[in-house]
């Protein structure tokens, strides 16, 4: 079966008045029916850009996206289609939210844009689909601003759901959101997927949350991805230095460990990044050859990882970083 969503050596550059930036460097991903992958990285490494040109805000410099087997096209009748098969949630339950609809019109409203059925039948969807998600007829009545924090992202999932699209790019969709607000969010999404068999672009900045929700991670660090597997592989045999960091520089983690590792420094500009290995200007096993080839995507072990040093670092005999505070 064809995947859901098959990204081909995607790229994004934006003009800058210093140059070229290239937000989006070269991603190839797939995402299966049914399936979670998390994409995960710092501020600032690209992340919301590939989820904005997978749901077509952004257009891409090169490369393809290609949605259940067809690559996705501009125009509108392209628009509408790929707005049937994928659809967003955002960060900010509140912003995306029109303060002055109603629930139920927020819900259906990209049942008119699709210019589909009649009034009552959106009745009917509004609270098929409002239950879906743990809301009731209520709440369809209430305005935004009389809801919770956490019911307000319910309404954001709901109209994403309200067209039966294959596939929800969710960009921070629970980090707005108190902790155990989170996990109700995340485990809704989680009974909705069993349910509608969705497959989910899952984009968090939290390695953690991203870990619960995954099947795959993906690890993004400027524009391209540098780890690629099996929630629990990338997890537990993480490779490449900047999934370690990533992993370290979680509480629970530091305090297993007993070891916080620091991610010293800023992302370097994607406008001028450092050659070779990017992530090397930052990397404690960074040595010579870093700064010469930039490392390709390559399978180590049980997942893939673009690091020149991975099966050393595998075997444990790569130097210990230099910034690990004991
Ligand atoms: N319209 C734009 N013009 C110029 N640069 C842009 C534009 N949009 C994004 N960028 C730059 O592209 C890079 C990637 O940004 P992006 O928002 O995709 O990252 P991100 O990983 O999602 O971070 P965040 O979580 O902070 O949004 C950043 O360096 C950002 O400053």
């Amino acid at each position: 079966m064809s995947a859901v969503l098959k990204l081909t050596d995607l790229q994004v550059h934006h003009d800058t008045a210093r140059g070229a930036l290239r937000a989006v460097d070269g991603i190839s991903l797939e995402i299966a029916r049914g399936e979670t992958l998390g994409l995960v990285g710092e501020s600032g490494c690209g992340k919301s850009t590939l989820a904005r040109c997978v749901t077509g805000i952004d257009k891409p410099n090169g490369g393809s996206v290609e949605i259940e087997g067809v690559t996705a096209g501009r125009g509108k009748a392209a628009r509408l289609q790929r707005a049937r098969n994928v659809q967003m949630i955002f960060q900010d339950p509140s912003g995306a939210l029109n303060p002055r609809l109603q629930v139920e019109r927020i819900i259906t409203e990209p049942l008119s844009v699709a210019g589909e059925e009649s009034r009552s039948a959106h009745r009917t969807r509004a609270i098929e689909t409002a239950r879906k998600v743990g809301l009731s007829d209520y709440h369809l009545e209430r305005m935004p601003h009389e809801l919770s924090g956490g019911q307000r992202q319910r309404v954001s999932i709901a109209r994403a759901l309200v067209l039966n699209p294959n596939l929800l790019v969710c960009d921070e969709a629970v980090s707005a959101l108190d902790v155990s607000v989170q996990a109700q969010v995340l485990n809704l999404l989680l009974d909705i997927q069993k349910e509608l068999g969705l497959s989910y672009l899952f984009i968090s900045h939290d390695l953690a949350v991203v870990r619960y929700i995954s099947h795959r991670i993906a690890v993004m660090y400027l524009g391209r991805i540098v780890e690629i597997g099996a929630a629990e592989d990338v997890w537990a045999s993480r490779l490449h230095p900047y999934t370690q960091a990533l992993i370290h520089s979680i509480p629970e983690e530091a305090a297993k460990t007993g070891r916080t590792v620091t991610l010293e420094g800023d992302v370097p500009s994607p406008v001028n990044p450092p050659s070779g290995c990017a992530f090397r200007t930052r990397c404690p096993f960074a040595r010579a050859a870093c700064a010469e080839a930039r490392p390709e995507l390559r399978a180590v072990g049980s997942h893939e990882v673009a690091c020149h040093f991975a099966e050393e670092i595998a075997a444990g005999s790569g130097a210990e970083p230099e910034r690990a505070h004991g």
